[in-house]
């Protein structure tokens, strides 16, 4: 933009014209508090995994066809007999209303503009019911364990009663990550905002700051179960018809056996370098897990992703569909609903404007011939 335009430019317009999912990040960064930045940016320990996941997509290499017919690129996909506009699709994540007032409302309602899929966290700051009143694109619920499996039980009621399409469980966090930063400062869940779907009793640790360590990691030991395995997958799916997707997978083992344990979806998932530091980049994950689940059921992948061209690789190495953590969150706090259908909407044109000059103008084109992953240089 040249100074005149800029100038030009609305006063109010709180992101002025981004052209990279970064811009919504800087704006995002100049809105929020420290504490709260702080939360959204961070991972686990050194922190290692969340740079690789970044690093991993710095490694991919395109190899486009020519003189195929790009006139039309369709981004169109299909997922758990879902149709939606995009293969980029919104991550769980907990608390929307810490980085703006209308939460996940506004979330859906940006979700619903781009036509993408909004995976709802267990930890939303609004009700179920409040946040598919405002979906115009499928929604699906993410829950963890919890002890109180009466709660469990409740929620995968409600979420099939007003339209929710699956129940993802997230199965990397037994416990939190070691998060130094949230530790650092103390970081806990301000009087305002609330896990709007969960029983209050669970969550008084959540809420209780100064006490020096994270109050989400003391609140996590309290309220999650670490003693579930595989064999009580079967008491989630008595209690919901709702497809299960289990997400955090990393090994061709375990997605072995949740094929194996009748998941219908997977996300390989490393938490965006929240939990275990020192997990492998996703993208470097994905293969071996679309190797080992064998087209049985769809794999998704989310870590690292910041923008068309990073999802064009990970579609390319065998994910179906795509999901955004913290870049929706960015587009949240820059500009509410506005801003989140922004984010889909920039990296779903990057995607297309990629498949259109690597020659492939569907995703049913797109395969491993199209990018090579280049060795890690040591
Ligand atoms: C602020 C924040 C909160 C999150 N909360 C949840 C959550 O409630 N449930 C969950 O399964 N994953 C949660 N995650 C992990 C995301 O679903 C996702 O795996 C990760 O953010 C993807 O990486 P990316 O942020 O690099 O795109 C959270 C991530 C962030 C950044
Ligand atoms: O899952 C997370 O990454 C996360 O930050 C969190 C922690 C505690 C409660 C809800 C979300």
């Amino acid at each position: 933009m040249t100074a005149r335009e800029a100038q030009a430019a609305p006063a109010t317009s709180p992101v002025p014209r981004p052209a990279v999912l970064g811009d919504y990040e800087t704006a995002a960064r100049g809105r929020l508090d420290g504490r709260v930045w702080d939360f959204v940016q961070g991972g686990a320990e050194s922190e290692r995994t969340v740079g690789d996941n970044r690093r991993a997509f710095s490694r991919v290499t395109l190899r486009p066809r020519v003189l195929v017919d790009v006139s039309h690129c369709d981004t169109g996909t299909e997922l758990l007999g879902a149709r939606l506009r995009t293969p980029l699709g919104i991550a769980p994540t907990a608390y929307h209303q810490l980085v703006h007032p209308e939460g996940e409302v506004a979330t859906a309602r940006g979700a619903g503009a781009a036509g993408a899929l909004f995976v709802v966290s267990i930890y939303a700051s609004h009700t179920l019911e409040d946040i598919a009143a405002a979906a115009a694109a499928p929604l699906w619920l993410q829950l963890y364990w919890l002890r109180r499996r009466d709660l469990l039980a409740e929620l995968v009621g409600r979420a099939a009663a007003v339209g929710y399409r699956a129940i993802v469980l997230t199965v990397d966090a037994p416990r939190l990550g070691r998060r130094h930063r949230d530790a650092r400062n103390g970081f806990a869940i301000g009087p305002g905002i609330r896990a709007a779907n969960l029983d209050p009793a669970v969550m008084t640790a959540a809420h209780l700051p100064g006490t020096g360590r994270s109050a989400l990691a003391d609140h996590a030991a309290e309220a999650v179960d670490p003693s579930v395995t595989w064999s009580d997958l079967a008491w989630l799916r008595e209690r919901s018809d709702l497809p299960l997707v289990l997400k955090g997978i990393l090994t061709a083992q375990d997605a072995a056996l949740a094929v194996r344990h009748g998941a219908d979806a997977i996300v390989v998932s490393n938490h965006g370098g929240r939990q275990l530091d020192r997990t492998p980049a996703t993208l470097d994950a994905l293969a071996e897990v679309v190797d080992a689940v064998g087209g049985a059921v769809p794999v998704l992948l989310d870590g690292g992703v910041r923008g068309g061209t990073d999802a064009f690789a990970a579609l390319a190495l065998g994910a179906r569909a795509v999901l955004l953590g913290r870049p929706a969150l960015w587009g949240l706090a820059a500009d509410g609903a506005a801003g989140v259908a922004g984010v889909l909407d920039l990296a779903t044109e990057e995607l297309a404007h990629t498949m259109a000059l690597a020659g492939r103008p569907d995703l049913g084109s797109l395969d491993r011939s199209a990018v090579l992953l280049r060795a890690e240089r040591r």
